[in-house]
């Protein structure tokens, strides 16, 4: 074998850092006594060193106080450790995060060093969740906090949701804690998204916990975060607090706690610290909370199931969503999107909802709301033919047609009574008005997009406007309403 000389060996160990510290990855190589060997900038950047402060000291020296190395794991047993999390402070003063494996380096078949490759934990959630929201690119502004929604992707045109939106972006600008109240589907978690992203503090973390999802056993110490040893498999972990640190913490269906978990939710939010689980050091909470309620949580706490201090803490500042069934101006626009969105998903073609469905929609009563819509517009939609245009009651499976039909009363005649003593003419031409309307309710008045879906010329759609007496301007999103506001209780 050659030997390399002096210089081929140099340029090539410079050549080995240089492409060490182009990867995004932390490298770390420690002796078997603890002398740091190597380290590259992305360890540098996250732990907010420089490598002159690490590279010959000893390990100890340049991580105080830290109990479990790997480098004592991997000198016991000198296998590869992998998937480790860890969270410590570095000698900056930095909060690291990471996970990452370590191997054991042999020389002479003897264990000289250990090296560790690491990544910091937000850049593994970032990378998650642009994975995630590769997988469906019609959400152009999805953004890498943990969130999907903006107060922008919020539809509806209703006085009501659009004052909850003008009092939403005011909570954006402060950090108080927020309640969202509101029916089951109501949009409260959108809000709680749209909230956190219209504040000065949207790039930090939006952790959402379903109150109701986490067994009460587990809850404890999600919420708190673990030290390794805590309990038999507890790792490094930190807890919901920690990871929203600077961010939003948001607390669904909040009503379903536990009366032992709210009065440790009490005692956090009083101290304003938490202690993780096994740990003996305490540390600031320093999140927004908002949560979200679909039940009255004042009546709740009147008959002792929620605690009224806990209440109190919660509910500086309430925002109240209104059912969908007294919005009922937004159901056209909310239809529009989710036809738009199956649309794309399920390959269709259709551009109107016929007025008979939409009469369906407009007097149904809505319990699961805006989410329950969605669904049912999925569910007609996967029965349609890629070839059709209109969605009709026709496409509701039997048993939604059932149940929107239970509340049709309401409206008067059946269309079917109505329909009975009709000519042939006279059908055609109400199905023509109607077919117009309803395009114009999911143009919002626009009438050459209108135009655009009926198939037909924009000279000729003002022809049958006039013929029908229809007058466009009043299907405007602003009028939409009085263009719909039928007598429902
Ligand atoms: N105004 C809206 N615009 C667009 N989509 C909406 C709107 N409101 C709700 N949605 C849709 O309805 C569904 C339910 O919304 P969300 O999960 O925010 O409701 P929720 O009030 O938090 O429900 P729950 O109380 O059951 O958790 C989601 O798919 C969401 O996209």
């Amino acid at each position: 074998m050659v030997k390399k000389t002096y210089e081929e060996l140099e340029s090539e160990n410079r050549l080995l850092h240089a492409m060490f510290d182009v990867v995004s990855d932390g490298a770390y190589a420690v002796s078997v006594d603890g002398t740091v060997l190597f380290y590259n900038k992305a360890f540098e950047k996250m732990e907010g060193t420089t490598r002159s402060q690490m590279v010959g000291k000893k390990d100890f020296d340049v991580y105080p106080g830290f109990e479990n190395f790997q480098r004592h794991v991997v000198c016991k047993n000198p296998e590869p450790l992998r998937d480790q999390h860890m969270t410590y402070t570095s000698i900056s003063g930095k909060k690291v995060d990471i996970v990452y494996n370590s191997y054991p380096f042999f020389q002479d078949g003897k264990l000289s060093a250990v090296i560790s490759i690491g990544r910091d934990k937000p850049s593994i959630n970032e990378l998650v969740t642009m994975v995630l929201n590769s997988f469906n690119s019609k959400k152009s502004n999805r953004v890498t906090n943990g969130t999907i929604y903006t107060l922008e992707d919020i539809i509806g045109s209703s006085t009501v949701i659009r004052q909850t939106l003008k009092q939403a972006r005011k909570m954006a600008q402060s950090q108080s804690t927020v309640m969202l109240v509101g029916e089951t589907g109501t949009g409260k978690e959108l809000f709680a998204q749209g909230i956190h992203n219209a504040s000065p503090y949207k790039s930090r973390p939006f952790i959402a916990v379903n109150c109701a999802a986490i067994p009460e056993t587990l809850m404890e110490s999600l919420m708190m975060g673990t030290v390794k040893g805590a309990f038999s498999g507890a790792l490094d972990t930190p807890g919901f607090f920690e990871q929203a640190e600077n961010g939003t913490l948001f607390l669904d269906e909040i009503n379903s706690l536990s009366i032992s978990l709210q009065a440790k939710l009490l005692r956090l939010l009083q101290d304003k610290k938490i202690r993780r689980l096994g740990d003996n050091k305490e540390r600031k909470i320093s999140c927004r909370i908002i949560s979200a309620t679909n039940q009255d949580l004042f009546a709740l706490a009147k008959s002792g199931l929620f605690r009224e201090d806990l209440l109190y803490r919660l509910t500086p500042v309430i925002a109240d969503i209104p059912p969908l069934r007294e919005r009922l101006e937004d159901i056209p626009l909310l239809a529009r999107e989710f036809v738009d969105r199956f649309n794309d998903e399920l390959a269709l073609n259709i551009k109107i909802i016929s007025q008979d469905l939409m009469q369906l929609f407009l007097y149904y009563r809505w319990p699961g709301n805006v989410r329950e819509l969605e669904h049912i517009i999925e569910s007609a939609m996967s029965l349609a033919e890629n070839t059709e245009t209109i969605l009709s009651r026709e496409h509701l499976p039997r048993m939604l047609k059932k149940r929107l039909m239970s509340d049709q009363t309401k409206s008067g005649s059946s269309d079917s009574e109505a329909g009975a003593n009709k000519s042939l003419a006279e059908l055609l031409r109400q199905y023509e008005k109607e077919t117009i309307e309803n395009a114009l309710i999911l143009k919002n008045g626009n009438v050459s997009q209108c135009a655009i879906q009926l198939g037909i010329t924009r000279q000729n759609l003002h022809y049958h406007l006039r013929r029908h007496g229809i007058k466009a301007v009043l299907y405007k999103a602003q009028s939409v309403g009085d263009a719909t506001d039928s007598p429902v209780p």
